[in-house]
């Protein structure tokens, strides 16, 4: 073959299809871009080709290759790292060639009609990083660029879970105020992949929660999702909008459902599932948690309404003409491009805290599904008389230690991420206690060794010694076994497989005394702080949360705990004074005046509370972490 311009205008690139039994293949010659003239090929896998001359030797092909930047092994790409082929008009194309006498290379370039194909490169250290790649295919022929180009497309088009129509806030103050920075930085992946956008940048707090209260069902409904760029409480504000109005289930019991409940020992509550509970008649089963509705509080919370969340801008409520959005919602899913101070739900489940990562995963159509939890407030203040208030978390929910720092950081809003840091400082030198009753649910096929076998008097007997080894943590990962499983109880459909149908494979536990937090992680929470997490072993959709209870200990100990959860491999639940409980759900009752939780970095004042994990009730646009 000439190394010469003419030779790229060759008469031998005619494309071929073929038709095979199963699927067209097409095939040409065309001029790769820094490699020369290849054989490619397109079949539903995706693309691949074969340079037309060979290389020398080895040695010199992956010198050749490693100056250009050309991988010799990537001759393929699979079409579902694929996110769009694009003819770019006449222009030149390198050659390479290797002066193999003096190693040298030499690019020749010629003028030719080009396409690019747009796709996903994996880093080959940190798999769970993604960057965009381009390859550029030339040929002299505009015809043959264009049905390749229409070709890959029409692939493109097959690939299932693709997003083609979005919604996106964009929260300009978020993390270091550079959230209209960091959208402008993707957008262009998103219009590559010709994925419509309707970006709204917010004014205010509580803009995204208002807009996506009030849109209605069918408008959200021609939405393919809709994408958050911000952090962790940005996030959790769209997702309050958008389950507000639309989650209808049963309360969790509320702290008082307990109060006469109180075991003969004193210490154990067991909550006796044929006093108390309703049948679950009138409601969608497939919808509920593992807990049905006490007879108590259940009616209440199927009319959403009472949640006391605000109410919708223009004042709609979704009347019969407007269809159901149901949850789960297996197509309609949430994104999160990471802007914020934290932005653990990002870490928890691409990986990492990347944007680009983030784009990637949304426009590539990856699903993750992610367990929700419910938070109840039934009393505010000690003394006062609420409507029970309805709030949801992604990632965590924490009081105490949790609670105060939220509350110092939001006076340092000014200083950006570096809040925390200073917030923390200074709650952890107050080191403060607070006296609150907890109950829990626990269910007994997932008992942690940190559970006490009889409640306070368990805990006084050192109950979280011995807990699960290192060994015996299963992280989550892409294609989790345990959240792709369904356990038994969580089949809510037969209504025989709850645990409150079968006592003796759960009870309400109680807890009580001082404590420094009460945390109840929904995911692992890994952040930059705290690399394996708050709870290293807790999934993405398992349908249960980690209630991680700190009582009140020495100074210098509860800095040790600290000190392990800031340290990769570390063991912050494995001490005397920390019970780590794995439960479906938990109440709360704080005894002191004050008393201030943390959801998802947002503050919730409250008194009383209960929570209940809704199993994947959303999905992500996310492939899971790759740890
Ligand atoms: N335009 C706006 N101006 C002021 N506040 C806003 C605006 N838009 C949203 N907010 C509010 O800002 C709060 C914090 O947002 P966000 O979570 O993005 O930032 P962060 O606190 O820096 O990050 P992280 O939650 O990861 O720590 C959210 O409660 C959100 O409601």
């Amino acid at each position: 073959m000439e190394r010469n311009g003419d030779c790229f205008l060759g008469d031998k690139s005619e494309p071929i299809v073929h038709f095979d039994a199963e699927e067209p293949v097409l095939s040409s010659n065309l001029f790769l871009d820094h490699v020369g003239e290849v054989v490619v090929t397109l079949n539903s896998d995706g693309l691949s080709w074969k340079l037309v001359e060979s290389i020398p030797n080895e040695q010199d092909e992956s010198f050749c290759l490693q100056i250009k930047g050309v991988s010799k092994s990537e001759t393929a790409i699979k079409i579902s790292d694929v996110y769009a082929a694009e003819f770019i008009n006449w222009g030149l194309v390198h050659e390479s060639i290797l002066a193999n006498a003096v190693r040298y290379l030499l690019g020749h370039a010629s003028e030719m009609y080009r396409f690019v194909v747009h796709f996903v490169q994996r880093s080959k250290t940190r798999p769970s990083l993604w960057a965009p790649s381009v390859y550029t295919f030339g040929h002299k022929d505009l015809q043959t660029c264009q049905m390749w180009v229409n070709r890959i497309n029409a692939s493109l088009d097959m690939e299932t879970g693709r997003p083609k129509n979005l919604l996106v806030f964009v929260h300009p103050m978020s993390g270091k105020r550079n959230g209209c920075g960091t959208w402008e930085a993707v957008a262009p992946i998103f219009s590559h992949a010709k994925v419509k956008t309707k970006v709204t940048v917010t004014q205010r707090a509580g803009h995204a929660f208002d807009v996506m209260a009030s849109i209605t069902n069918r408008e959200l409904n021609s939405y393919d999702g809709v994408v958050a760029v911000g952090g962790d409480g940005f996030f959790n504000e769209i997702l309050n909008g958008l389950l507000s109005s639309r989650h209808k289930a049963p309360s969790p019991p509320a702290p008082t459902d307990f109060i006469n409940s109180v075991g003969s020992d004193g210490t154990v509550l067991v909550h006796d599932a044929n006093e108390t509970l309703a049948e679950p008649s009138d409601r969608n089963e497939d919808q509920s948690p593992l807990l049905p509705s006490s007879t108590l509080v259940g009616s209440q919370f199927m009319n959403s309404n009472v949640s006391g969340i605000t109410g919708t801008e223009d004042g709609e409520n979704h009347t019969d003409q407007d269809p159901e959005f149901s949850l789960p919602n297996e197509r309609f899913r949430f994104g999160i491009i990471p802007a914020g101070s934290t932005d653990a739900i990002v870490i928890c489940t691409t990986g990492t805290r990347d944007p680009t990562t983030s784009a990637l995963n949304i426009v590539l159509g990856k699903r993750v599904c992610l367990d929700i939890a419910q938070i109840v407030r039934w009393k505010t203040t000690s003394t006062s008389k609420d409507e029970p208030y309805v709030r949801y978390a992604a990632s965590f929910a924490g009081y105490g230690f949790y609670g105060d720092v939220i509350t110092e950081s939001e006076r340092y809003r000014w200083m950006g991420p570096k809040r925390y840091d200073y917030a923390g400082t200074k709650v952890f030198l107050r080191h403060r206690s607070y006296e609150a009753e907890i109950a829990y649910l626990e269910v007994k096929s997932e008992k942690t060794n940190s559970t006490p076998e009889k409640g306070l008097r368990g805990s006084r007997m050192q109950a979280s010694r011995g807990l699960a080894k290192k060994s015996e943590k299963v992280p989550c990962r892409v294609n989790c076994n345990i959240c792709n499983t369904k356990p038994i109880h969580n089949l809510a459909r037969h209504a025989t497989s709850t645990p409150y149908s079968h006592p003796d494979e759960s009870r309400w536990l109680r807890s009580k005394g001082r404590y420094l937090s009460v945390g109840a992680a929904v995911i692992s929470c890994r952040n930059e702080r705290a690399p394996d997490g708050l709870v290293a072993d807790a999934h993405l959709s398992d349908g249960f949360l980690h209630l991680i209870l700190i009582k009140d200990c020495p100074h210098a100990f509860y800095l040790w705990h600290l000190t392990q959860l800031a340290r990769k491999g570390g063991n912050p639940l494995n001490f005397e004074f920390v019970e780590h409980h794995k439960t479906p759900a938990f109440t709360f009752t704080s005894f002191g005046k004050e008393s201030v939780w943390n959801l998802d970095g947002e503050l919730l004042q409250a008194h009383q509370l209960s929570a209940q994990v809704f199993r994947g009730l959303i999905s992500l646009f996310a492939s899971g972490p790759e740890v």
